[in-house]
């Protein structure tokens, strides 16, 4: 669909994976009793796992609650594995959040259940066979879980509405009981901007929800400080072409100026979590460049304008220090010849005809013009509460590098070299995921570093598939392995440093544009905004007949005792296994001994 960038990658956390996650005895026996004896276990799943109706699992702190009040079976209760109807849980209903800008909407949203692609289906369907599924009950929590980011333009807003419907979002997703308008009219989706003042009653009368409005500023920091703590190489400078990832204490993030570049610039001090102040603000502004450019140039659409300012120079259109001093520097105050001495000031001209400027340079110039001076006023209001951190989001910069050059530079050069200006890499969506995280079950603010983890959509803006990467850490990991993926070298974005282009004057000019590239990214490669994966760590095991007694533990596979008791039980599980596999494919089960054998002999070598 036209307009929308959406990242969209499955291979979550599996429910089986999670499980041997626990260490109690108990524990153990249950794991180990499941994998023996699985065909007999099939009867008896059911009790086992559905925890009886009126009680309900209780989750440390703000983790999501299961409410099983007023649970019942759907359909026929004749059949073997039941869906069971849970009416009063939330959680899952409260996955979408909303920032409805002034020129784009953004959501975010959290999936639990795996994409139901017909890879997945086929996996699905070879592990029920296996039986080594649950079939096809939720009949609890599936762990783990993926943030997904989409952006649509509000002049656009029904296409935003067919999404959110199309996905059942407002329902809690295709594979709800709530799906297809079964809500009984009381959804409530959290939603920022003021969109969601402006656009309520239509998205009440279209998808039967009512936004719940939180404050925009509020949202803004909160999901800066959610996406500064939470996620690795988020924040990154950007000077001269060059990009370099910057690792953030999270114990010494504040203060810090956040400056966002919607339609309109908000400057906010934040100093804590909830504890901020809007300092300053400016009119001009992302709204500005895509308007004024719009009237200037004719563009069709925000990305045409910016990759015309790719092909275009700006010292046709603006007024530079030499043009006023006879190509003289004028360095008693610091100014070189190429510094701009007025922006747009060179169109008077009078040898010039109005149609003689070309477009190019007219987005130059623009773009050029406006992210200086917010990177000015930033810098100043910086300096006005001793901050040395800016960080800059909003989707004007829609990770562009001349505008981020362009407010590095104004900062690096006002400030000489004191203050910092980063960027942030979900910059367009610290708003939504602000109002994401202000339902109050959803448990993200106690996110460690660690839990979520990223996956690019590597595949998807080059071959049109869907292809998903592992989790990946390091960044090195990141390009190595989407330049393995995709054989394609250097075309991958974001994290590969852009070519290293002219520098800027010494006396404080900005001569040529620096990081130009050769054309605009794809939205969603420009972005390279991957899916949050969501990944447990210390989550009840669901088959746990007594929560109560059960004590969270992780398994330490450098004690050899537990290494020998895990590994009896898979090698001890695997001729049955095989067995299964061997109805299947002959080939197949062979390879999987052969596999799995190697990789339990392995720990010999290793503990070596
Ligand atoms: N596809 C796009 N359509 C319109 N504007 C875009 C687009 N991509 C980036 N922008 C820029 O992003 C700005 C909006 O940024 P955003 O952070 O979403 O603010 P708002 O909340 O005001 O919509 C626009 O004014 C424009 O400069
Ligand atoms: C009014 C706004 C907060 C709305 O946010 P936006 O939709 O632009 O992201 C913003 O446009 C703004 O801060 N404008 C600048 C107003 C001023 O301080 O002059």
């Amino acid at each position: 669909m036209a307009g929308i960038t959406e990242n969209h990658q499955a291979l979550g956390i599996d429910k089986e994976s999670a499980e041997v996650n626990n260490n109690s005895s108990s524990n153990k026996k249950s794991v180990h009793n499941r994998l023996l004896e699985k065909d007999k276990e099939e009867g008896s799943q059911g009790g086992d796992m559905a925890p009886s109706a009126g009680s309900s699992i209780k989750r440390s702190g703000s983790r999501p609650q299961l409410d099983v009040s007023k649970a019942e079976i759907q359909g026929n209760v004749e059949e073997k594995y039941p869906t069971i109807l849970l009416p009063n849980q939330s959680d899952d209903l409260s996955h979408l959040a909303l920032d409805i800008g002034g020129s784009l909407i953004k959501l975010v949203y959290f999936s639990r259940h795996e994409d139901q692609s017909t890879d997945d289906k086929r996996k699905r369907s070879v592990k029920e066979r296996l039986g080594l599924s649950n079939g096809n009950r939720r009949s609890f929590p599936i762990l783990g879980g993926r943030l997904h980011f989409v952006k649509f333009e509000t002049r656009k807003i029904n296409e935003c509405l067919d999404f959110i419907n199309s996905k059942q979002l407002h329902n809690g997703g295709t594979e709800s009981p709530y799906a297809d308008g079964a809500n009984d009219g009381n959804a409530i989706i959290k939603a920022t901007g003021g969109g969601a003042y402006k656009y309520a009653d239509l998205f009440k009368e279209r998808l039967g929800v009512s936004l719940d409005k939180e404050d925009e500023m509020n949202c803004l920091v909160a999901g800066a400080n959610f996406l500064l703590k939470a996620i690795r190489h988020e924040a990154f400078t950007h000077m001269e072409g060059q990009k370099e990832f910057v690792q953030i204490d999270p114990n010494d993030l504040f203060p810090y100026l956040l400056v966002n570049i919607g339609s309109g610039v908000s400057m906010i001090k934040v100093d804590g979590d909830g504890k901020f102040e809007r300092v300053s603000g400016t009119n001009v502004g992302g709204g500005t460049y895509w308007g004024l450019g719009r009237l200037l140039t004719k563009c069709k659409s925000f990305d045409e304008l910016l990759e015309l300012s790719q092909k275009g120079d700006n010292r046709t259109i603006d007024m530079l220090v030499g043009d006023i001093y006879g190509g003289l520097d004028y360095s008693k105050i610091g100014l070189s010849a190429s510094t701009i001495a007025s922006s747009f000031g060179k169109t008077i001209s009078e040898k010039k005809e109005l149609e003689d400027y070309r477009p190019e340079d007219i987005s130059l110039s623009l773009l050029r013009m406006i992210s200086y001076n917010i990177g000015q006023i930033s810098y100043l209001n910086a300096l006005r509460f001793g901050l040395k951190r800016i960080f800059f989001g909003g989707f004007f910069i829609r990770g562009h590098a001349y505008t981020m050059d362009t407010i590095s530079f104004a900062v690096q050069f006002w400030s000489k070299g004191e203050a910092q200006a980063m960027f942030l890499r979900h910059e367009g969506f610290l708003g939504a995921l602000g109002a994401f995280m202000s339902y109050e079950k959803h448990g993200l603010d106690d996110l460690m570093v660690h839990q979520l983890v990223e996956r690019f959509p590597m595949g998807a803006p080059y071959t049109g598939g869907k292809i998903h990467g592992p989790p990946l850490g390091d960044l090195n990991e990141k390009i190595s392995w989407m330049e393995k993926f995709l054989q394609k070298g250097t075309e991958i974005t974001a994290p590969v440093p852009m070519a290293p282009a002219a520098g800027t004057t010494g006396l404080g000019g900005f001569e040529v544009p620096l990081s130009r590239g050769s054309s605009l990214r794809s939205d969603a490669s420009a972005l390279n905004v991957g899916v949050l994966h969501l990944v447990p760590t210390l989550e009840v095991f669901p088959l746990l007949a007594d929560l109560k007694t059960y004590e969270p533990n992780t398994i330490d596979l450098a004690d050899p005792s537990e290494l020998e008791y895990w590994f009896t039980i898979l090698s001890e599980h695997l001729p049955d296994l095989v067995d299964k596999v061997i109805m299947l494919s002959r080939k197949r089960a062979l390879q999987l001994k052969a596999v799995w054998s190697v990789s339990l002999n392995l720990r010999y070598i290793l503990s070596d």
